[in-house]
């Protein structure tokens, strides 16, 4: 999975098939302001608990964006030309993450998409009504604002029907969290997860399990 070499970067000028960058023109108190952004679909994603085992089932992958965003020593020659060379570990770009996708199947409700996306990466088969909605919110808001949907949903192990890992060439691994060792994870800065992986914790462990 973090096999990964010849990486470049270069500017996306027009708008490319999962993104696409915009500019805001507006007047505040009349005067002239603007602000660059990108446009994205809004996500689900899926706080999963295993009860037979008490596990968290979370899912790891490379994320292109987190690897040349965030690992130390990536010389930017230019605002958007990254020299990386194989010092920078690929580990640096694998996350810890629950489930989940973005809303890009249209006619299907959130809950719809995030059973589907539930079973696509992890093999679990839910029902949509036995979601349990933690909440919305918008994520990276200086530069995006799409909304993010986060549900909890548990599991037994006869639920699983195969081994999840993603469609067509994701690759995704699937991983079991305990509960004593997820808790440690909150406030740590070395774990490398986005903000609804410590949301849906923050959630399960004020709600769901409180010792
Ligand atoms: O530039 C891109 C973007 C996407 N993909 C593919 O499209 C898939 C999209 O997968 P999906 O599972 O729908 O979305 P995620 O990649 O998991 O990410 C979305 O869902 C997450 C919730 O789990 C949110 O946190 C993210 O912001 C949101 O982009 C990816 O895996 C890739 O296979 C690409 O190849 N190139």
């Amino acid at each position: 999975m973090d096999n990964i070499t010849n990486v470049t970067v270069k500017p996306l000028d027009r708008g490319g098939k999962f993104v696409t960058p915009i500019r805001v023109d507006y007047e505040q108190d009349g005067k002239a302001k603007f602000w660059e952004a990108v446009r994205v679909s809004k996500s689900v994603s899926c706080v999963i608990f295993n009860v037979s085992r008490r596990k968290f089932v979370c899912v790891r992958q490379f994320r292109p964006a987190v690897y040349v965003n965030g690992a130390d020593g990536i010389a930017w020659s230019e605002p958007d030309v990254a020299n990386i060379g194989p010092e920078i570990s690929a580990k640096s770009g694998v996350t810890w993450e629950f489930c989940g996708g973005i809303c890009d199947k249209p006619g299907l409700s959130l809950e719809q998409i995030c059973v589907e996306e539930v079973l696509e990466e992890t093999g679990y088969a839910v029902k949509a009504e036995s979601l349990v909605k933690i909440g919305t919110s918008r994520c990276h808001v200086g530069v995006a604002g799409e909304a993010q949907t986060v549900y909890y949903v548990e599991v037994t192990d006869d639920m699983r029907r195969g081994p999840g890992g993603g469609i067509d060439e994701e690759m995704i691994d699937v991983v079991e969290l305990g509960v004593d060792e997820a808790k440690s994870m909150l406030g740590d800065d070395t774990v490398v997860a986005p903000t609804d992986f410590f949301w849906g914790l923050s959630w399960f462990f004020l709600n769901k399990n409180q010792a």
